[in-house]
């Protein structure tokens, strides 16, 4: 088995790649008001395209290539880019449970996991070994 201590920033990063959900549940605005310089009507609804926010190569090197490093090198300024669990006051309630997940994940010797999904309402991953430890 090789070594391959996922930290939290680690794992952001592989969801950051290939985020379970490609978009956000449908919210819906209570007020007349303005995203991104656009004027939004009030009871608009709105879905947040995860995929597309955080492969935006306007913002982004290479935003297909698989680089865990790429947040922690950057101060964090590319954290913005990514939202896998939603943005605002209907984001994730699960967010703080999922981080703390008692479980390390290590890749199998000799294998390379295949960071590429199936496509769907949710993206599932592609068939690869992992090897799954409760966390000391
Ligand atoms: C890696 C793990 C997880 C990811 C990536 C994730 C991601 C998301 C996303 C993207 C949404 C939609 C947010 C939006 O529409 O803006 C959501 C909603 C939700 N999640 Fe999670 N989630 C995770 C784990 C969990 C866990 C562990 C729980 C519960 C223990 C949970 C409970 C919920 C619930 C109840 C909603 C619906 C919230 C609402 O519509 O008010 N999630 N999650």
């Amino acid at each position: 088995m090789s070594e391959l201590p996922l930290t939290e920033a680690t794992i952001l990063e592989t969801m950051r790649h290939s985020c379970i959900f490609p978009f956000a549940l449908p919210h819906s605005t209570t007020s007349d008001t303005e995203i991104g310089g656009h004027f939004v009507k009030n009871k608009t609804l709105v879905v947040v395209i995860f995929w597309s926010v955080s492969h935006d190569p306007e913002y982004l090197t290479e935003p297909d290539v698989f680089n865990p490093k790429r947040i922690l090198n950057d101060t964090c300024t590319k954290a913005e880019l990514f939202l896998p669990f939603g943005v605002g006051m209907g984001r994730c309630p699960g967010e703080i449970l999922a981080k703390i997940a008692f479980l390390d994940f290590s890749s199998v010797d000799g294998e390379t996991p295949i960071v590429d999904s199936k496509y769907g309402l949710t993206l599932k991953p592609m068939n690869f070994n992992v090897l799954v430890s409760k966390r000391q």
